[in-house]
């Protein structure tokens, strides 16, 4: 598989203006999505988790060109997708595909399934006969075990899972090279659940597409990504391979998440972490790392005041994290902190 990203981030933000509550006050701008930067290589998955609000969702929504981001670059194939005009958008959007949590959204209920499926063929500059698109059309609904045969009918006809699999196979059959999963399994039925996932990673062997896959369920992504980026208010604090993560979390939200989540993991926790308090509003983000307030490894004074930088561990240079538990090296410098020392660390 070539070193070549698919996909690039480089310091993406997003903010959006927000009016206040009165005709009177003041507009006020919200951070959504904080110099985020990740790749995505060909075939693989990356998952984006954190909690609610921390803007993974925004980010989908700019790799997908429905927001535009307000400062830095997302490249596709090397290339700027804020350059693309009519027949490299087209492409875009071919090469580019998604499936939501909520099929319902995606699924026309007019629609016979097969239309809906066809869907992306049509308008992407693709010439293929009618043949080859129903052959194409046929294809997608077998291999996401719906079957050619039910194509005539329409989405209420179906089971939650049947839809979300319709959606699968609608967003495939354009040959993508990557589709955005936003919560794929997050809306179906525990029983499903593992179905589902299984079916997303045979397709994903099948057609070689990488996934950059949303999700809240820390369990689904340690089955499903190569790549995990644990995201807070916007800043993607920690990123790494999937399994070095879950075999060492750094920093202290991913620990929290990761205990409160899988209570046997991580080796390092030990106990389960409880995360207090509210996530903190964008509008009004904390001083210095925003994560501070409800840290439990805070150092005081230089988490209130200072915003940590993204560094990489010198023994795994893929693996970064943005805090001030680790120095330029991505060593630990004080791993064992405890809130209750943080008073006399700020002091020191
Ligand atoms: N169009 C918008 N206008 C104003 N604020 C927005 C807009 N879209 C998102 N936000 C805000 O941006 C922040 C990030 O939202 P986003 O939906 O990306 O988070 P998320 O991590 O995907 O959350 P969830 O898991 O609940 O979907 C939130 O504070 C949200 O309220």
């Amino acid at each position: 598989m070539s070193d070549e990203p698919l996909l690039k981030l480089e310091n993406v933000s997003k903010e959006f203006t927000v009016s206040g509550k009165s005709f009177l006050s003041a507009k006020r701008t919200l951070r959504a999505v904080d110099n985020v930067s990740f790749e995505v290589r060909r075939g693989e998955t990356l998952a984006l988790v954190g909690e609610s609000g921390c803007g993974k969702t925004t980010t989908a929504w700019m790799i997908l060109k429905l927001l535009d981001p307000t400062s830095g670059r997302i490249l596709f194939n090397g290339e700027d997708i804020s350059t693309l005009k009519k027949d490299g958008l087209r492409q875009y959007r071919k090469r580019v595909q998604a499936v939501f949590q909520d099929p319902w959204g995606s699924l026309d209920p007019r629609m016979r399934v097969r239309r809906i499926v066809a869907e992306p063929l049509i308008g992407t500059g693709e010439k293929l006969t009618k043949a080859q698109r129903d052959r194409r059309v046929d294809e997608a609904l077998d291999v996401v075990g719906i079957g050619a045969k039910q194509g005539n009918k329409f989405p209420h006809e179906f089971s939650g899972g049947q839809r979300q699999r319709i959606a699968i196979a609608s967003a495939l059959v354009s040959r993508p090279d990557l589709i955005v999963l936003d919560e794929p399994i997050s809306g179906l039925d525990v029983s499903i659940r593992a179905q589902m996932m299984n079916l997303l990673k045979d397709l994903q062997e099948q057609y070689g597409c990488a996934y950059v896959m949303i999700a809240h369920d820390l369990g689904t992504t340690r089955y499903m990504a190569d790549w995990l980026g644990v995201m807070y208010l916007g800043r993607c604090v920690e990123m790494a391979r999937s399994e070095d993560i879950f075999e060492q979390t750094s920093h202290p939200y991913t620990q929290a998440l990761f205990s409160a989540a899988l209570p046997s993991h991580p080796r390092d926790v030990g106990e389960t972490i409880v995360l207090s308090g509210e996530v903190p509003s964008p509008m009004s983000p904390p001083s210095g790392c925003a994560f501070h307030p409800r840290c439990h490894k805070n150092l005081g004074a230089v988490c209130e005041s200072m915003k940590p930088e993204h560094i990489s561990f010198a023994n795994n240079t893929e693996h970064t994290v943005a805090c001030h538990l680790y120095d330029e090296n991505g060593t630990a410098v004080r791993p064992d902190v405890k809130i209750r020392d943080a008073a006399d660390v700020a002091n020191k």
